[in-house]
Formats: C-alpha cells, structure tokens, sequence
C-alpha cells in the first residue's frame, strides 16, 4: 500500500463535518473495502512488530542491574522514620529501606506480619473533622462550579497542610515521630521531578496526545484546583497562612499515599466536649459521624461507603503491583481494651531475599495509575481505560469514591445540559440509514423529532462511564513484579490476545450507545418517536441487542467509527509503529523516567483501539459479507458527517455556556 493510499484510508475513518451537501452515503462494500486496507495494514505492522520483539531475548538480567542484587541506598529522612517509628512497634526484622521503598534482608514467609502501626502514628480524615480550625474555617468550602462539598481526601490534605504547618512553626508540640513522618514525605520539588499533576500542560498534551490518560490527568489537575479555591473563598486566612504550593504538596500526599481504614469503631469515641458548641449535646460517636452527613455531606458511617481514608507511615512505603505480595488489615479492637492497629502482612507468595514487597492500591487502570500516582509498571498488568466520548465532556470523572465530578450530586441543570448537547448533537450527524443527509424539520419533521428525541436520550447517559469508557483487561495479567520496582519487568511491549475476548462486554456496553444514536424512524415497527417519547422519564431505558439486522449493522459501523477516530486522534502525535519503536527502545535505555511513563500509558491506549477495530472489523466481515453488494438504505453507514447547519435546530434557542469547565 503507498503512503499516500494509506493516508487516504486512515483519513476516511476520522468523523468529519463537512459543508459540503453532496454524496455522503456509502456503502458497506464500500466503507469496508476503504478500511480493509487500512486495517490488513496496520494489523500486519503490528503482527510483524510482535514477532519480531518477542523472538528477542526479553528477559531483563539482573548483571545489567546493581539494584537486582545488591539493595540501594536508603533514603535517609525514610531510613530515619523507619529507625523511630520500630522502637516504639512491630517491624519485621529482615526488612530495610532502599530508596524510597522497603527490601527484604532475607526471605520472610507468606503470611508473616510486617508491620503493626498503632492509631497514634495514624492522621485519618475524622482527626480532620475535629481539628477545630477545619471546622470553623473549612468545613463551609463548597466547588465553584457543581455546588458540591469537599471530599475526604480534600479535608485530609487541608489537615496534613496545617499539621505540617504547625509542625514548622511550633516543633515541640509534636511527637519525634510524626516529626520523622512528616520529613520523610515528598517534598514540592521531589513531585515536581516526576508526579504528571505538577507538570507543564503543554508537554503532557504534546506527549500523550489525545488519550483517556491526558483526560484523566486533567481531572486530577482540575479537581485540586478547585479544591484550593473552594477552601481559599471559605477562608482567606487558610488561603494567606497555606498558600497554593503548601496545598499542592498535601493533596499530592493524599492522592498518592491514602489508604483506606473503614467507619470508625467505638474506640474512635471522644469526650463531645472536644467537638465544638454544635455537638455539645452529643457523646456518641454515631450522632457524631452522623453530623459529618450535615455538615460536609461525609457519610463515614456506611462501611459500603468505605468508611475513613488515613495516612499510615511505614503502611506507604510499599510500592504498588496488581500481582501483590503484601496486603493491609485494619485489626478490630483487641479482647484488652487497646486501640485498633494496622497490620500489614505478607500474602500470596514468599518475599523473597533482596526483593521489595508490593502492595496493590486497587484495581485501577493505568490511566489513572498515571494521574493519581505518576507511575506504571509497563509491563501489561494493568487494565486501560479507553474513552470513546471524544465529542463531549463527562460530567462524573469515575474517580475513587466520586470524589469529584463536575456535575452537582442532585443532578443535572440547564446550563450542564446546554453545555453537553453542544457535543452530544456531534454523535447524531451522520444520519446514517436514511437516503442522504436529514436538513432538519421544515422537510423532514419525523426525522427531526427522532433526532431531538435520540439527543434527549443522549442527554440522559452523557455521564455514564460505561456507555462511553471501555476498561479493557490487562494484556499481561499474570505478569509479577520485578525484584526492585527500580528495574524493568521486562524489556518487552505487553501484546493484546487475538481473541479478542476481553473486549467484547465493554464493546457490547458501547454498541448499546451507537443503538441510540443509530435509530431510525423506521425501527421499532416503525414506532421509534414513540417508544423513545414514551421513555424520556425511563433512566434504565435500553434498546437491547433484539433489534433489526440493519440497525445492528449500523450500530457496529457507529463503534468502528470511534475506535476508527479515537486510532487517527492519538496518532496525530505519532503513528503506532513508530511509537512502538521508540518504547522499544526506552524500555532499554529510558525505563521509568517521565517520558517513558507517558508513552507506555499512551501505547497500551493505542493498541486497545487498534484491538477494538480489528474485533469489529472482524465481526462486521463474518456477519455482513453479503451486504457487500448492493446493500439497502438501512445498511448504509456515511463516511463523512452531515452538514452542521442542519443541526441547529436542536440548539438554536439555548443559551450557550462553553468552556466554563476549564481551568
Ligand atoms: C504510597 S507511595 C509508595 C512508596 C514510595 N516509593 C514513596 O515515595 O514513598 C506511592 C508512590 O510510589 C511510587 N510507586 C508506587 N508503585 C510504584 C511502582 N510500581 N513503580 C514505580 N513507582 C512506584 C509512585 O511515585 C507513587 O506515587
């Protein structure tokens, strides 16, 4: 295929508006026949490329890396804590720092307890809540733009930034310990060399292109933002005394080193008298937490709610691997009165000698690895979040515990509305099944109603992750961590399974999508406009897979366009091959370093929308053969949208509210 053949056939993927008022139907032979070479192509790279790196040796030997056998040097504020913190509890003995992390001295079997932190060294978000400066100055802080409270983690870091403060200003007041903790924690320039959050826009756009990480990221960007000046309008003493850094330094804490330890038991109880005049009356620890619903909109009662968030020194030493071999149990209160301990454990499998125990922060995908950690292990054995929405915003950022979103909890307004059927319309201009493009409502007033009704509906699942988000399975799920996270797992790009398996409930999820917006007047006996009026009030309303074998067709056409756009978007920053490559070669000279991180998070996007085109390009080549010739109107799927006047009707009389999102 020549370069310019294949231009053409990767162009002809990517939605389009045009103004253009000729020809835009096409037909399946057609459309398949324009991707067919693009796909044959690109899957063949691919395929090639897989080969030839893993015919290579990958295996990473441990001769080209001093860490894989001998421990590193400790770092000292770490090594420090650690000294203090075991003189007063249980520390495994054949444990000791490196780096930033812990390694094992010696074999330590499964099942041995590492540590034991007592609740004194704990900070929890409930310390937060009775700190009485947080309740007269903060606890009033609501978001600029949803109305929304604060979350547990934005009270925790408020906390932290104080408690650091006060620790500057008046050391004698703290123990030697949370002295020792709070020096061992990154400091504002140590996130600056790697954490993605602080770092400039620019580059994280040039180097992650249009992907679900660079979105997930902003999120994270976005959320702290609005966190500062959520407690800086409630306090502008908070705001003079903390200052952006100071608050940035503490939510960067937080996001990368909060753990979770469940509602508070009784012995969390404190005398009312330490809570303020609003709380006098009350001595139970439940009318307590209850008023933290009032107050804050904070459910810690609820242990489905997940409870209380801590930052537990020495628990936030370990490093993170999905294949974890060590895990944290907060212990109920013991048979003797004393208080409630963190017990972190070795599970699964021995620690072996010189090898670093990891722990698993939980199942999230490498997006989100990268945006809240600033980390990836690149070895395929987190899942990765593609986000097909390409045309709107989401309003829910499906962050931990929702702890923020754009949209208000009680729902939508006009003015989110307004700002999402901006690009929701975007999804509806194909027209695709009807006989060209639909003007609008002075010729064609069935078809326009269903147009409105389908964006209605669309309005309805703008927010839903899952009807615009796929999380596709690790392509290395069995893959263990190295012996110190300091080296490469392997040297090798984790490859996705032809089968395609792992694919297919999140494409089913997105096809539902695609019913909607495929829909023409003619389904549902020809009662469309009727059955999505009738469903306007139903929020679990689904068209389901029951449908014509023509709005099938059309609903697989309306998948492929996307992960087609999604393919085009990410390499307007570079192709696959070459991106493949240039990782192929980091892995051996650039592991772990910021843009390597970057690109691999990239990379794993990239070959699931190329996994996602080929599993319906395959589908649509099984099912649809014949409707290569010839096909009705119904199957048809246009290669470029329709033009944009012919939308207006769907917005012309609301009031625009662009951009008031963006920081
Ligand atoms: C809870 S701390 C873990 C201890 C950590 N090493 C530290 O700096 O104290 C989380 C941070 O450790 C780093 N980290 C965790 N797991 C990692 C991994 N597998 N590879 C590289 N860095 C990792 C990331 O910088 C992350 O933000």
């Amino acid at each position: 295929m020549t370069a310019a053949k294949k231009k053409k056939a990767s162009s002809s993927k990517k939605e389009k508006s045009t103004n253009d008022g000729a020809s835009y139907s096409s037909s399946p032979t057609q459309l398949l026949l324009r991707i067919f070479p693009f796909w044959v192509a690109l899957i063949g790279i691919f395929m090639a490329l897989y080969w030839k790196e893993s015919n290579r040796h990958q295996s990473v030997s441990s001769l080209s890396f001093p860490e894989a056998t001998s421990l590193s040097e400790p770092n000292v504020r770490v090594a420090k804590l650690l000294f203090l913190a075991c003189r007063r509890t249980y520390c495994h003995p054949h444990l000791q720092v490196s780096k930033r992390s812990l390694r094992a001295t010696e074999r330590i079997p499964q099942g041995e307890k590492l540590f034991e932190i007592p609740r004194s060294m704990h900070l929890w978000d409930l310390d937060a809540y009775r700190d009485p400066y947080v309740r007269k100055h903060l606890f009033k802080a609501s978001h600029k733009i949803s109305g929304n409270r604060l979350s547990q983690e934005a009270f925790l870091a408020a906390y932290l930034a104080l408690e650091l403060h006060r620790a500057e200003e008046n050391p004698s007041s703290f123990d030697a310990i949370r002295l020792a903790y709070f020096d061992s924690l990154p400091t504002y320039e140590e996130f600056l060399a790697y954490h993605p959050a602080v770092q400039d826009k620019d580059l994280i756009n040039e180097l992650l292109g249009r992907s679900a990480a660079q979105g997930v990221l902003q999120g994270y960007r976005n959320m702290i933002n609005a966190e500062w000046e959520a407690f800086s309008a409630a306090s502008p003493h908070f705001e003079n005394m903390i200052g952006q850094e100071r608050y940035l330094r503490a939510r960067l804490i937080v996001l990368s080193r909060v753990l979770h330890v469940g509602p508070p038991g009784p012995e969390e109880v404190m005398a009312a008298s330490f809570i303020g005049q609003q709380l006098e009356n009350q001595d139970l620890l439940l009318d307590e937490l209850y008023s933290y619903q009032d107050l804050i909109g904070v459910n810690l009662t609820d242990a489905s709610g997940g409870g209380c968030i801590a930052l537990i020194p020495l628990a936030d030493l370990f490093n993170h691997h999905p294949n974890n071999n060590v895990d944290f149990q907060y212990k109920k209160i013991q048979p003797n009165g004393s208080g409630r301990s963190f017990v972190v454990s070795a599970v699964h499998r021995n620690i072996e000698k010189l090898s670093e125990p990891m722990a698993s922060y939980g199942t999230l995908s490498d997006a989100h690895l990268y945006g809240r950690y600033g980390f990836n292990n690149g070895d395929g054995s987190g899942p990765i979040q593609l986000n097909l929405a390409f045309h709107h915003d989401m309003m829910k950022l499906n962050m931990t515990n929702d702890q923020y979103n754009y949209l208000p909890n009680s729902g939508t307004t006009p003015k989110f509305r307004n700002y999402q059927k901006r690009g929701l319309i975007k999804y509806l201009m194909y027209d695709d099944g009807y006989d060209g493009c639909i003007p609008g409502p002075t010729t064609h007033p069935e078809e326009a109603e269903l147009k409105r009704l389908k964006l209605e509906h669309l309005l309805r699942i703008a927010n839903d992750y899952e009807r615009w988000n796929m999380l596709v399975a690790p392509r290395a799920p069995d893959s263990l961590p190295a012996v110190t996270s300091t080296i490469p797992i392997t040297f090798s790009i984790p490859q996705f399974e032809k089968d395609f398996s792992y694919l297919v409930p999140g494409v089913e999820r997105l096809l539902e999508t695609c019913r909607m917006i495929s829909l023409i007047n003619s389904d549902f006996n020809g009662k469309a406009v009727a059955v999505l009026k009738e469903n306007l009030d139903n929020s679990n309303f689904i068209i389901g897979p029951n449908v014509s074998d023509a709005l099938e067709f059309r609903s697989y056409m309306c998948v492929s366009r996307w992960f087609g756009t999604r393919t085009v978007t990410m390499e307007l920053r570079g192709k696959l091959n070459a991106e493949f490559q240039r990782l192929a070669t980091m892995n051996r000279n650039a592991f772990g370093t910021f843009n390597w991180t970057a690109l691999q998070v990239k990379l794993g996007e990239m070959q699931a929308s190329q996994a996602g085109s080929a599993l319906i390009f395959q589908r649509v080549s099984e099912r649809w053969e014949d409707k290569k010739v010839n096909a009705e109107v119904e199957y048809t799927a246009k290669d470029l949208a329709c033009p944009e006047e012919y939308a207006t009707f769907l917005y012309k009389d609301d009031e625009s509210s662009s951009g008031f999102l963006y920081y």
